[in-house]
């Protein structure tokens, strides 16, 4: 691999990646789920599996972070070949956003044409409780305003533009599926809608700096899916992101509760069950409306 920038993959790099995967499974999916902490779970209603661990895939990060299993599974959702991301990569872990955003671009390559993220996020709009369940309807990348960008360095005119838009990341066709799937789950009463923001990590949030981001306008804040979004509508996937809210961010002094890690695992778990028949739902859903391309 070569650097430049905080590019770090050629376009070589990403193909032998793809053809690899290719020659080994007989999947094609069109859809890529990518499970945050503690929600790798969500890969297991699918049938016909065939599972690669991260560190067996050439160029392939590793994950070091409890509660990311660290493999790629293949397999069908009704009928639909579907791939799965048990466990993505972090700015904190010390990747660059280059091999943070990897999968992504190999999904493209293989013929993925909508990306599912779901990740664990603090709440700090005051209104959502534990385990509420956030459709995420826009972003603030706060590592990119500081040049963390995953599309800063030279731009692949194969993967997409040089400036491209990011106000519609997250279409409001796809949410309002969502909207409809959950109240016919009769989960609405969990599901909210808001922006997410991304900050680094890997420490939670001062009290000073969860003001201010609930100034600045953001419901919740976690430290991943910004760069892998970013990545995806820049080579034209559809986007859907869900985000648990494992924990309440403290905005006042006199709040006792601190958050840790065991803890977001903890809500993960409780609300594995109900996130995963959100999201088949939402595949099948996607193939009856042909959101999805069937060919
Ligand atoms: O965003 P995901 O990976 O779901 O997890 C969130 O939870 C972890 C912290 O507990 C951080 O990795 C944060 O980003
Ligand atoms: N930054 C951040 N990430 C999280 N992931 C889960 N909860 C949190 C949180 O409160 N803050």
């Amino acid at each position: 691999m070569h650097t430049k920038g905080n590019c770090c993959c050629s376009f070589e790099d990403y193909k032998l990646t793809t053809e690899w995967l290719m020659n080994q499974t007989s999947h094609r999916p069109k859809v890529a789920i990518i499970c945050g902490s503690g929600l790798g779970l969500l890969a297991d209603g699918a049938s016909n599996k065939q599972t690669f661990r991260y560190q067996d895939i050439p160029n392939f990060p590793i994950s070091t972070v409890p509660g990311h299993d660290g493999c790629l599974v293949f397999g069908t959702i009704e009928d639909r070949s579907c791939v799965f991301m048990k466990g993505h990569f972090h700015l904190y872990e010390g990747y660059t956003l280059c091999q943070v955003t990897f999968p992504v671009r190999i999904f493209k390559l293989m013929g993925v044409e909508l990306v599912l993220v779901t990740n664990a996020s603090g709440g700090i709009c005051p209104d959502f409780k534990v385990g509420d369940i956030m459709i995420i309807k826009d972003h603030i990348n706060l590592p990119g305003f500081a040049g963390q960008h995953p599309l800063c360095g030279p731009n692949d005119e194969r993967f997409g533009i040089r400036f491209p838009c990011m106000s519609d990341a997250y279409s409001k066709d796809m949410r309002s599926v969502v909207v409809d799937i959950s109240t016919e789950l009769g989960c609405s009463d969990f599901i909210r809608e808001g922006v997410y923001c991304m900050v680094s990590g890997p420490n939670f949030e001062t009290i000073a700096e969860a003001r201010m981001l609930w100034i600045l306008g953001c419901d919740s804040v976690g430290m991943s899916m910004v760069p892998e979004v970013t990545v995806a509508k820049h080579c034209g996937l559809q986007v859907v992101a869900l985000s648990l809210i494992t924990n309440k961010v403290s905005l006042d002094y006199s709040r006792e509760e601190k958050v840790n890690h065991e803890e977001v695992l903890e809500i993960c778990k409780m609300r594995a069950e109900l996130l995963q028949k959100l999201v088949t739902s939402l595949i099948s859903r996607f193939n009856q409306q042909q959101i999805i391309n069937t060919n």
